[in-house]
């Protein structure tokens, strides 16, 4: 039985003390089930103070992106190892905005991926079409494609420890969520392509999050889907009962 994984993305959004006051203010009242996973993804600036907030608690602490490379003249950039050594567990890849406002390809996103495992970070890659894309009858070809380039070259295990994050572009503070048998639809397709890529016992163990204007109103009904493993949430991830309440819904 896979666990759901609920992470907030808090984008480019908070101070360092609304950083802190949102982790004071969610830790205590965290479900302790080992059926959820509940992580904030937070701006680069808050991921050292929001490592050690939540030292011993159940929140773990994500970046929005990183670097390939392990250093050098990259300007303006962060590396893989340095987030390891804050003590960051997870790091977003690939995200939408990324690819659309940074030049972020398939090609960056699989050297990222492998980066972060060389690095025992955890990857969650995103991937979805646009609207032209639905209306086209693109999604199911587009998302095949970005899920194998992403996923090119790494072992089986890393495989079923990636966690992939199905975010239709439109659906992205749109308030336009896709329904949920829509977006199960191209989570069970993305299984399907990771278990062409691999084997089924493999695909059946790789988390697989929608993400695209969740909120409490809609999330256990996305969640009770067959192959939506979590949610990767924008909006209603900033304040702490709306976060608290996808947490809890996901570990029901
Ligand atoms: O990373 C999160 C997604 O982009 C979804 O954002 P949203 O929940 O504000 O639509």
């Amino acid at each position: 039985m896979r666990k759901k994984v609920i992470a907030g993305n808090w984008k480019m959004n908070k101070l360092a003390n609304d950083a802190n006051q949102f982790v004071d203010e969610v830790k205590s009242k965290l479900p302790q089930s080992e059926k959820v996973e509940a992580i904030v993804c937070a701006p680069f600036p808050f991921l050292a103070q929001l490592v050690e907030k939540t030292k011993d608690t159940k929140l773990k602490v994500a970046a929005q992106t990183m670097h390939y490379e392990e250093s050098g003249a990259y300007t303006g950039e962060v590396s893989p190892e340095m987030l390891a050594d804050l003590g960051v567990t997870y790091v977003v890849l690939g995200h939408s905005e990324r690819r659309e406002y940074y030049n972020e390809t398939d090609e960056t996103v699989n050297k990222k991926v492998h980066a972060a495992f060389k690095h025992q970070l955890t990857p969650i890659v995103c991937v979805g079409e646009t609207l032209e894309q639905r209306e086209a009858n693109e999604t199911m070809d587009h998302v095949e494609m970005q899920v194998t380039k992403a996923l090119e070259g790494l072992s089986e295990e890393q495989v079923a420890n990636t966690i992939v994050a199905y975010e239709p572009i439109w659906a992205i503070g749109t308030g336009k969520t896709a329904t949920s048998e829509q977006a199960n639809e191209v989570c069970t397709h993305i299984r399907e392509v990771i278990a062409k890529l691999t084997s089924k016992e493999t695909a059946d163990k790789v988390i697989i999050q929608y993400g695209g204007s969740v909120k409490p109103a809609n999330v256990e009904e996305l969640l009770a889907q067959s192959d939506i493993d979590g949610a990767l949430v924008g909006g209603a991830s900033l304040e702490p009962d709306s976060f608290l309440q996808l947490v809890e819904a996901g570990a029901k």
